[in-house]
């Protein structure tokens, strides 16, 4: 991709299928430089293979996707796979995916704050400084996107909002885009620029539409956590059967839903709206309309 303009990444119409099954289809979404593109949705709705899609690991099986050229991507991985019984300091995981030089790990684990663990042991850090080290891995090489599978899992939730605040500095700092991704509403609380929300297609998205004032979440969370977050609302025209079939607004049933397959209003003008934040304020659990 040659964009004058500054998107990193672009699917267009993307689907992975595996073993005669779709595990997501019709995924359009694009992530420029400087914007924080957040995937919501419940387990198995297909985050991870999509964020697979944006980074080049998988190839869609339909649809297309773009990565400008020489694209440079840092990445958090939901999961890393390292041998807890072996001794590894911060400093050396730094460098197991390629050299680094010193002034350059310095200045990644001083951005995250994890600056004084250099030398201290993986297997020891707490949840949150692990993630900071992920974090300080996924920025070292200075990369154009960011790609963070749920960033803040292990971490409390005063926690979770000072690792999105550092996750938006980082952004602003570096420049680059992020691709996040959670199946968790508090990260729809951060500062996002746009939410899309994911159940093996893309159901619904938009921008964060206002910041919780109730007193209620403020007192619960502090003033400075209220400025950092955010309702988001959402519309479903179809209810998600336990059975995995899909019941659209006319009351037909088929065995999945993706945009082109005739039932869905680009828009989503009807259908229920889906409040993200609880009435109180406080954050609630998304209804993805399983019935
Ligand atoms: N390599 C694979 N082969 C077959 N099916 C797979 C493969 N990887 C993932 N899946 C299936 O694809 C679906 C989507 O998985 P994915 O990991 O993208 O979901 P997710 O939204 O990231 O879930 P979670 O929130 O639980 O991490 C799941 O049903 C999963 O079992």
């Amino acid at each position: 991709m040659t964009d004058a303009s500054s998107t990193l990444v672009r699917l267009s119409n993307a689907g992975i299928s595996r073993d005669g099954r779709w595990l997501v289809r019709g995924v359009d979404l694009a992530v420029t430089r400087g914007e924080i593109v957040t995937l919501i949705g419940p387990n198995g709705s297909g985050k991870s293979t999509t964020a697979r899609m944006a980074l080049g690991i998988w190839r869609p099986d339909e649809g297309h996707a773009e990565r400008l050229a020489d694209l440079r991507v840092g990445y958090v991985p939901q999961k890393i796979a390292v041998d807890w019984s072996l001794p590894l300091t911060v400093e050396r995981f730094m460098r197991l995916t390629g050299p680094l030089s010193a002034a350059d790990c310095c200045e990644a684990l001083a951005g995250t704050g994890i600056d004084h663990l250099a030398r201290a042991e993986l297997r020891h850090l707490s949840g949150g400084e692990m993630q900071r080290a992920l974090l300080a891995r996924a920025i070292a090489r200075k990369p154009d996107l960011l790609v963070l599978d749920e960033p803040v899992q292990g971490v409390d939730f005063n926690g979770e909002i000072v690792l999105y605040d550092l996750i938006t500095r980082l952004r602003d700092r570096l420049g680059c885009g992020i691709l996040m991704i959670s199946h968790d509403l508090h990260v729809v609380m951060a500062a996002t620029d746009q939410v899309v929300c994911l159940n093996g297609h893309v159901c619904c998205r938009g921008t964060p539409v206002s910041v919780a004032q109730s007193p209620a979440y403020r007192q619960l969370f502090g003033p400075r956590a209220a400025g950092a977050l955010a309702v988001y609302e959402h519309q479903h025209d179809h209810v998600h059967l336990p059975d995995g079939r899909v019941r659209h607004a006319d009351g037909s049933v088929t065995d999945s839903c993706h945009p082109g397959d005739g039932y869905h209003d680009h828009d989503h003008g009807h259908g229920h709206v889906h409040r993200l934040v609880q009435a109180d304020g406080r954050p609630a659990r998304p209804e993805t309309g399983h019935a």
